[in-house]
């Protein structure tokens, strides 16, 4: 394989429905798979659960997220990137895009969620239909394992020195609207236990 397509394979990901086919490791499954909310989750593992925004922006959408949102190539989007936070430990890392083609009427709360969680909008809103859950392992090349890597050490978190980080995305239609989450699970987030049923 020329250097050249090998640095390619190296910043994409293979996303599909099945997800033993990662080859993750035991302790990702429930997380993975949480068919709800997954802040939900996070909290019920955790004293204290906290979204820290990193941004909220207009960016071009990545290669593989351009079909997936109805744009015919990788177009301007509004991108909120946070990490969500149990106990002060970053777990997740998420990339939501919404086409800069949508209006408020389509996802009326997304533009001031702030450090609120977008699930806190999405799930109980009877307009939004969700899709079905996408996986992948992201080599060190992905540019969402990049950016989790860079956001975990510019919070001052240790660095993750895993080399495959595992992920789902999952697509949210509402009215005419379309929105993609992608959810890149940090190793910490093996460490959590139960401690509520705060499933708020
Ligand atoms: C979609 C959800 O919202 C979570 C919160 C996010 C945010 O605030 O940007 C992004 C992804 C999710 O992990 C959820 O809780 O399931």
């Amino acid at each position: 394989m020329s250097a050249a397509r090998r640095g390619a394979s190296l910043r994409q990901a293979q996303w599909q429905p099945h997800v033993l086919a990662l080859n993750a490791p035991a302790g990702y499954l429930p997380w993975l798979t949480e068919a709800g909310s997954l802040t939900a989750r996070l909290k019920a593992h955790s004293d204290n659960f906290r979204v820290q925004c990193l941004h909220q922006r207009t960016a071009r959408c990545l290669s593989d997220e351009a079909a997936v949102i109805g744009l015919h190539h990788a177009g301007r989007v509004w991108e909120r990137e946070v990490l969500l936070r149990c106990d002060n430990t970053p777990a997740v890392f998420a990339h939501t895009v919404v086409p800069t083609s949508a209006t408020a009427a389509d996802w009326p709360l997304f533009s001031a969620l702030g450090e609120r969680s977008l699930g806190s909008t999405l799930f109980g809103d009877p307009l939004v239909r969700r899709g079905v859950l996408e996986f992948a392992r992201l080599r060190e090349g992905h540019p969402l394992a990049q950016r989790a890597r860079a956001a975990l050490v510019e919070s001052g978190a240790a660095a993750v020195d895993a080399p495959i980080l595992y992920a789902r995305r999952c697509l949210y239609r509402r009215r005419q609207g379309t929105l993609l989450v992608t959810e890149v699970f940090l190793p910490a987030v093996l460490e959590l236990i139960k401690t509520n049923d705060n499933l708020r």
